[in-house]
């Protein structure tokens, strides 16, 4: 039986005045892979990320899993099948983190028609994953940026999706949380036969995390290989279009030790 498969064909997304933001987009991600992607602020990432989870339409081209076009899935089908966490989140008023967490649980048993069992995530294993616990009867709009990233994790985590699409899913976390999402993403793949990708700004965390990397640059995917061969190629300075100021962010960065 062939694992999952979520493929992106031709694509192009023009904004209304028909410039074109995203050009001839091609790839396919695998079963078990976590993918991040790198890019300048402007690249085209979060724009990517939109509409492979559906949320936006694309200009020409296609996106599909297990060779069925999205555009063919119907939504409730593809809502059960991917989440996608946006790089921002309007925090809504009157919810605490349990009640915010135990209404994406009634959306997820009601709306998207899981079982009870489909959906049998223990609760409080599921804030402890995410270092919530104590937080759980506060409300959402009294949490530091952090801890309001790691409920929206948590959200995510228990709709047990076979993709997630995470934009910038480490922004805001401290050192030790973004190790706990590395380890939570790994364990992910593997136990839901899932496919996780990613946009990130961090390219320590992109190095723990990723087994497949990918890059934007201008709205043009200019790379896409295994994450090994990415980081013995040294081309960050290139991706990135700095001058030399490479120097100054590796030297600062072998400075730090443990
Ligand atoms: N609907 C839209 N209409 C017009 N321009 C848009 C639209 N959406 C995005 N853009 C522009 O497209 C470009 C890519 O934006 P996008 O948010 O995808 O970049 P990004 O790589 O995620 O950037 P960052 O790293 O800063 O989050 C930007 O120049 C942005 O201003």
């Amino acid at each position: 039986m062939m694992g999952l498969n979520f493929k992106v064909k031709t694509l192009f997304y023009l904004d209304y005045n028909r410039k074109t933001l995203l050009k001839d987009i091609n790839f396919e991600f695998n079963e078990g892979e976590i993918i991040c992607f790198l890019g300048n602020n402007g690249a085209g990432k979060s724009t990517l990320l939109k509409i492979c989870a559906g949320v936006v339409e694309p200009s020409y081209g296609q996106v599909s899993i297990n060779q069925e076009k999205i555009s063919n899935i119907n939504n409730l089908y593809r809502s059960r099948m991917i989440s996608w966490l946006p790089q921002s989140f309007t925090r809504a008023e009157n919810f605490n983190v349990e009640e915010f967490l135990l209404l994406e649980r009634e959306n997820n048993i009601k709306f998207l028609q899981k079982s009870n069992n489909e959906f049998s995530i223990d609760f409080s294993s599921l804030l402890r994953d995410f270092d919530i616990a104590s937080q759980a009867k506060k409300e959402i709009i009294l949490l530091s940026g952090g801890e309001w990233k790691r409920v929206q994790l948590a959200r995510i985590w228990q709709r047990k999706s076979k993709i997630l699409i995470l934009d910038e899913p480490d922004g805001d976390l401290d050192l030790k949380h973004k190790i706990n999402l590395v380890e939570k993403c790994r364990e992910y793949v593997v136990k839901n036969k899932a496919i996780i990708f990613l946009a990130t700004h961090d390219l320590h965390f992109a190095k723990m995390i990723a087994n497949r990397i990918c890059a934007l640059n201008n709205g043009v995917l200019t790379w896409n290989s295994e994450a090994d061969i990415f980081w013995n190629l040294n081309i960050l300075k290139k991706l990135y279009d700095l001058n030399n100021q490479d120097e100054f962010y590796f030297k600062s960065k072998e400075s730090l030790s443990f």
